[in-house]
């Protein structure tokens, strides 16, 4: 391994997860945790993993642990092929790679001893003399700022943020050369959340260990890290270092994150992206092409669409809620109601009239656009016939965007950053290079 070989070098790592049903547990559905994720560690530095919970960073740090069993890709640590290693292999690698939880319970056992518990590591890989080990031990808590008798306690007379320090303690005491840390300090408080970040930090430089930062955190993973991914739904969609991933987010999802961060001065005003839509789609099935077309305000719109950007989000919003949010006419009707499709006093009060679809979603009362005007109306006619799918049609065709059809590759086109995003890509036409616009609230 030259120095400017990766310590760990993920490629198209997949995790998917059978879906079953009944007795005979028949596979009906596969639920697409990790679905092709590449990135680099170097020696010694902190690279942070961050995004929404359930968008496959546990999944991630498991499958390159081997803690999980990938379903796809490639694992190489120091150059070697982590998915061929044997029983041997596994153990040594082991040694060499740890993991650290949120929840510090889960790596300290309630009936040993502070000692036996970060002792144990030592014996497992051999280790001999019970002597050399208690120094160990015992020189390993006071670099995690316990003190050496805490050995002879248990876990149960410590504090949360102690029992972190333990458990960071037994994922040190065999030096390891990398730690992939989930979540290590969403469990704890203000204070104690600061400090046990420090204490990583810190620890990072003196052992020169590698760290994997997990967390849903931005503030966090800007703190912490040199480097940083943002993931969505199984993939990786930007990364870099973190000064330019957070401060000058390209992908519209890592400019969702960033600008839903509260800003410490309670006076400044909040500048805010909004989602296209709120939901978060299901991994077991994905949206087709870029997986967050149907939540990105910038999504793009026909080469040849002429309307002002805002009314082409109404109108894709409108869409897309008509495709994912509402099966009856009642519900379209209570929605640009503003009411709930249950309550009484809306069903069949409020038409689903075309005036209301169009000043609930902003739209104007004729589109420029005659074939969009054109969709629009037929599409809220069918609607008031109680037709949503010959509505879902009609609106489906001239809305297709580039984002739906194509999936964007994480390719080095913006700064020298890998971005998934069509809006750089100069092969998708009429999309020009603009930043996404934000919202000023208050
Ligand atoms: N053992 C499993 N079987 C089936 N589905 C799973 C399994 N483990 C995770 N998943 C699913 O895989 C997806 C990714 O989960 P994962 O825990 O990796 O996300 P995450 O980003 O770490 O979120 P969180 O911070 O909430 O843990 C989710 O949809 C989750 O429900």
């Amino acid at each position: 391994m030259t120095e400017a070989d990766p310590l760990l070098s993920v490629r198209n790592l997949e995790k998917h997860y059978p879906i079953t049903e009944g007795l005979l547990r028949r596979e009906v559905g596969t639920v697409r945790a990790v679905d092709g994720v590449s990135f680099d560690v170097q020696l010694g530095e902190a690279f942070g993993l961050v995004g929404e919970s359930g968008c496959g960073k546990s999944t991630t740090a498991l499958s390159v642990l081997r803690l999980e069993e990938p379903t796809g890709g490639d694992v190489r640590f120091d150059g070697d092929d982590v998915r061929a290693y044997d029983d041997d292999e596994l153990r040594r690698f082991r040694r060499r790679a740890q993991l650290v939880l949120q929840d510090p319970d889960s790596a300290l056992n309630p009936r040993r001893t502070v000692g036996e518990s970060v002792e144990e590591p030592l014996r497992i890989h051999g280790l001999h003399g019970s002597q050399r080990r208690r120094h160990v031990v015992e020189d390993t808590l006071e670099r995690v700022g316990l003190s050496a008798a805490a050995a002879d306690q248990y876990p149960h007379e410590f504090s949360g943020g102690e029992k972190q320090r333990i458990a960071i303690a037994r994922a040190l005491v065999l030096n390891p050369d990398l730690i992939v840390a989930d979540e290590p300090v969403s469990a704890l408080d203000g204070r104690t959340k600061a400090d046990v970040l420090e204490l990583l930090g810190r620890l990072q430089r003196e052992f020169d260990v590698a760290i994997v930062f997990i967390s849903h955190d931005v503030d966090l993973v800007r703190r912490f890290c040199d480097r940083a991914a943002v993931m969505y739904l199984g993939e990786i969609v930007e990364s870099g270092a973190v000064d330019k991933v957070f401060d000058e987010p390209r992908h519209p999802y890592t400019q969702l994150l960033v600008s839903s961060i509260p800003s410490l001065d309670p006076s400044a005003p909040h500048v805010g992206v909004e989602p296209l839509t709120d939901d978060l789609p299901d991994a077991s099935d994905p949206p087709s092409g870029c997986r967050f077309h149907p939540r990105c305000p910038a999504i793009i719109p026909p080469a040849d669409t002429t309307i002002p950007r805002d009314q082409w989000r109404g109108l894709v919003r409108f869409r897309f809620r008509l495709e994912n949010d509402w099966t009856t006419a009642d519900d379209v009707r209570a929605a640009v109601a503003g009411r709930e499709s249950d309550d009484p006093a809306t069903i069949g009060s409020v038409p689903a009239t075309d005036d209301a679809v169009r000043s609930t979603f902003d739209l104007p009362a004729k589109l420029a656009d005659p074939d969009l005007e054109a969709a629009l109306t037929t599409a809220v006619e069918s609607i008031e016939e109680g037709d949503l799918e010959t509505a879902r049609a009609h609106l489906a065709a001239p809305i297709e965007t580039v984002c739906e059809r194509e999936s964007p590759t994480l390719e080095t086109r913006t700064e020298g950053r890998p971005v998934a995003c069509h809006r750089y890509d100069p092969s998708v036409p009429g999309e020009p290079e603009t930043d996404l616009e934000t919202t000023t609230t208050r």
